[in-house]
């Protein structure tokens, strides 16, 4: 985990604003004993979640889409420390681990690679270098017993967060084999072909490699879903969706019943629990839409999908404050903040 930078007191106390007479999670949230002492801080903490950032877009641009990412990070880490901590949240059952810097890979792509193609080649390979990164940080995770809560990154990191907890949880004791399920909201199914590693394609590989077992993804556009992965899906008896359009637009059923129907489908095992942000309407995203859920539905797919399941770990991904092309948003990273909050509100 070459990539990892940890975080101290400091660090946090650095992003977050203290007001005289109140309390902030930045105050409460544990941290590492330092970089080398991860193995330990994990056993000591009593912290039951673990919260870590991916802040790279490397995933996203090897497939092809708007780069930015990697730019929610610090945004959300302002937001989410500058929470009151209160009867609600006290913030002292959080670990905040600190983030991966893949910058150096990217970097050296920029510099080295000629065009589109050998850049495309490369930066598919490279999400194979942050794909065993963060899944040996995942599997330290579990297999401690503790719950991950990942801040991504392109949706790439799917993959390793459910490598890393099947094999953690299976090391635990808690899972009899190396395999667990997962529900995600997402516009798209990144149920992709095998054509190299991406964000498109992070279940495909996860379901081929035996770390997935169920995939249930709740939200997807029609118009976003190549014939092929349709097949694909309709065709596998482990993998279920329910169409925003289904939901939506033909009312076939509301959206609460989708997301019971998502927890009810993976209810035998651990599951992990995903959201892409480019579900959400006018969300800053690679894959950006006008036509999504809104953010009440995200917090409520987060709230009953914390609550119904077996938590394996909780990856929010695909937001960006500021995109490749020029795009904006200081909204992101307080989103995210108010998606972890619900998530760590709902698990107490
Ligand atoms: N993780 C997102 N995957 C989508 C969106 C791609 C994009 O436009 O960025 C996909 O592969 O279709």
């Amino acid at each position: 985990m070459k990539h990892f930078k940890f975080y101290d007191k400091q660090d946090v106390l650095s992003l977050t604003k203290i007001r005289r007479y109140e309390t902030k999670l930045g105050e409460r949230v544990q941290v590492s004993a330092g970089p080398h002492l991860l193995e330990t801080t994990l056993q000591q903490s009593t912290a039951p979640f673990v919260l870590f950032g991916i802040p790279e877009d490397i995933g996203v641009k090897a497939n092809m889409g708007i780069g930015g990412a990697d730019s929610v990070w610090v945004p959300f880490l302002q937001s989410f420390l500058n929470i009151q901590s209160n009867d609600f949240l006290e913030g002292s059952n959080i670990l905040l681990l600190g983030h991966f810097d893949f910058s150096d890979i990217e970097s050296l792509i920029e510099q080295n690679a000629h065009d589109f193609d050998e850049k495309l080649e490369a930066r598919r390979h490279a999400v194979n270098m942050i794909d065993d990164e963060v899944e040996q940080l995942v599997h330290m995770i579990t297999q401690n017993k503790k719950i991950p809560v990942v801040i991504g990154g392109g949706h790439n990191n799917a993959y390793p967060c459910i490598k890393g907890a099947a094999k953690g949880f299976h090391k635990a004791g808690i899972l009899p084999i190396a395999q667990i399920n997962a529900i995600n909201l997402d516009a798209h199914t990144d149920f992709r072909p095998m054509e190299g590693r991406h964000s498109g394609n992070g279940f495909t590989y996860a379901e081929a490699d035996g770390y997935l077992e169920k995939y249930c993804v709740v939200g997807i556009h029609e118009n976003y879903l190549p014939q092929n992965v349709w097949m694909d899906i309709v065709n596998n008896p482990f993998v279920d969706c329910i169409t925003y359009e289904d939901i939506f637009v033909h009312e076939k059923r509301t959206f609460l019943q989708a997301i019971g129907h998502a927890t009810g489908f993976t209810e035998d095992s651990l599951c992990g629990i995903e959201i892409d942000l480019d579900s959400v309407a006018n969300v800053l995203s690679s894959a950006s839409s006008p036509a999504g859920i809104s953010i009440q539905h995200a917090r409520q797919y987060i709230n009953f999908t914390a609550a119904d399941s077996k938590v394996a770990y909780l990856h929010i991904c695909e937001g960006a404050a500021q995109l490749s092309n020029g795009r904006t948003s200081a909204d992101t990273g307080k989103l995210i903040s108010y998606l972890v909050s619900d998530f760590l509100k709902a698990k107490s």
